[in-house]
């Protein structure tokens, strides 16, 4: 018998429904083995006694800006980050890159600079946009994992840069991608309402010269944490999602929603699934971790859309969280030059740098206060996103056959997050400052070792570094995801469009 390349003993693992003492056997980049490992059965052992053994998570939405703005993130960076969080392989958004990816060839150019450069494996959203309806299709053959559209302006208004969509651009777009399989990806806030109140709160800024004004008593100059969360209320959220809904139920079209931050629109969406529809959702750590009140306390380093909220919203997510009706944990990771996180609130970046921390948040949060248990979190990480986007069963679970992403977390590794802890390329990051109570100890993407907690990232083998050098001239060995066929659908989902009479 062929000795396995490695062997991870003696750690908790934790598989679909439970967490068990068991060894795992990995060669050529899977799991062959779960259970008892002798000494000489591998050519490779670590000791893991003490840690547990996570699928590695599956990010389904980070933006590395690559190619066009790498001088804000890129894939070398933004994937040794992730990395180090436990993460093994993630979904690339089609903004802010320039150009975004519209069309093949900007998908051509995002894949040229990922390629050799990240440290894990990766799959691309493909944007839908008005005015580019023609290149969905290609884009699909193309291999996207699927496409994204924002029902709310995405923040960079420079010309080349990635557009919302109107409403028939919206439909005609769910009517394609509802026949070529795909599912459509929304951030769902509702652009009128939010232009609207934008408007007016600038307005009021505006008409403030030098001023400012009471709050509780203080007098504040500029945009506060309230004035903010104020021009992008759950209203505009819970529109956008019944909207989306609406027209979904007229095309057929899949749909997953992105960040959503508020308990009205997961009822929303969970109506629709019980109806049968085939739709998913994924929230953030920042909704679960964050409120409205750090927005204020940490200034424009917690901005983001939608907006952070309430305490009292944050533990409704947690209790969706808990009754299963949240499918998935996402970081929207959406980095900028920390010169762009200074100035006024309003006019900041929107956008959380996270991607390093999702893992340990969740089980910080998840496990040590809210009582979820390592199996629910990993499903959540993990087996959820895997399943949603032809990931299962290469990834997602820990499983004979399975490839060997795995995160090696340490339960009792208290530490408080620093600055330079992170590897991103701007060092910013809402949790800075912030204890954990866990810490990822090590990653193995197809059972290579890609992070050691104290050592760094391992971009890549000597061997496999060789002609996959970026320009930069490290390398990583992560493999792009090409996606084909059809996406698995959302849990519950009734295909009985036929026995309806609906055609698409
Ligand atoms: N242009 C962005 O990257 N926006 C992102 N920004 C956030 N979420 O604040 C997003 O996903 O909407
Ligand atoms: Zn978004
Ligand atoms: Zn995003």
């Amino acid at each position: 018998m062929e000795k396995l390349d490695l062997a991870i003993r003696g750690g908790s693992v934790v598989l679909p429904d439970e967490v068990r003492r068991m060894d795992v056997g990995i060669r050529a980049g899977r799991i062959v083995k779960l259970g008892d490992i002798a000494a000489d059965e591998a050519k490779e052992a670590v000791d893991a006694r003490g840690l547990h053994v996570m699928a590695g998570m599956i990010d389904v939405h980070v933006h590395l800006n690559e190619p066009g703005l790498g001088d804000w993130e890129g894939f070398e960076s933004g994937s040794a980050a992730l990395a180090a969080g436990g993460c093994t392989a993630y979904l690339d958004m089609p903004l802010n890159g320039i150009p975004p990816t519209v069309t093949v060839r900007a998908l051509e150019r995002k894949l040229a600079a990922a390629k050799g450069r990240s440290v894990v494996d990766y799959g691309c959203w493909g944007g839908l946009v008005p005015g580019r309806l023609d290149e969905l299709e290609p884009l699909a053959a193309a291999g996207v994992v699927g496409f994204k559209a924002f029902m709310s302006a995405p923040g960079d208004p420079s010309e080349e840069a990635f557009r919302e969509v109107d409403d028939a651009t919206l439909l005609e777009g769910m009517k394609r991608i509802a026949r070529l399989g795909k599912v459509l990806a929304l951030h769902a806030e509702s652009e009128p309402i939010v232009a609207r109140l934008t408007a007016e709160a600038r307005e009021r800024l505006r008409s403030r010269p030098g001023g400012g004004k009471f709050v509780g008593g203080e007098f504040r100059v500029g945009t506060s944490a309230a004035d903010y969360s104020a021009t992008r209320p759950v209203e505009a959220e819970l529109e956008a999602v019944r909207r989306a809904l609406r027209f979904a139920r007229e095309t057929g079209c899949p749909l997953h929603f992105v960040h959503i931050s508020s308990a009205a629109a997961v009822a929303a969406i969970r109506a629709a699934k019980e109806e049968g529809m085939d739709v998913t959702l994924e929230t953030c750590p920042h909704y679960l971790t964050l409120t409205e009140d750090d927005l204020g306390r940490l200034g424009s380093v917690a901005k983001c859309a939608p907006p952070l909220r309430s305490e009292a919203e944050r533990d409704r997510l947690w209790e969706e969280i808990r009754a299963g009706r949240i499918d998935m944990i996402s970081s929207d990771h959406s980095p900028c030059p920390t010169s762009m996180k200074t100035g006024d609130l309003l006019e900041a970046w929107g956008g959380i740098s996270g991607a390093q921390s999702s893992l340990e948040l969740m089980i910080d949060e998840g496990v040590g206060r809210r009582g979820l248990t390592l199996p629910q979190i990993s499903r959540l990480l993990s087996s959820a996103p895997a399943k949603r986007f032809g990931l299962y069963p290469d990834k997602g679970e820990i499983a004979v056959g399975s490839h060997a992403d795995l995160a090696l977390v340490d339960l009792s590794a208290g530490y408080t997050l620093e600055a330079g802890d992170l590897y991103y390329r701007h060092k910013h990051s809402p949790y800075v400052g912030r204890s954990f109570s866990c810490r990822v100890a090590a990653t193995y993407s197809r059972g290579r070792l890609v992070y050691r907690l104290g050592e760094g990232v391992f971009p890549a083998v000597a061997e496999e570094a060789a002609g996959a050098a970026g320009p930069e001239g490290a390398a990583g060995a992560g493999q792009w995801l090409r996606a084909g066929g059809r996406p698995v659908a959302a849990p519950g989902f009734r295909d009985d469009r036929a026995a309806r009479g609906r055609s698409l």
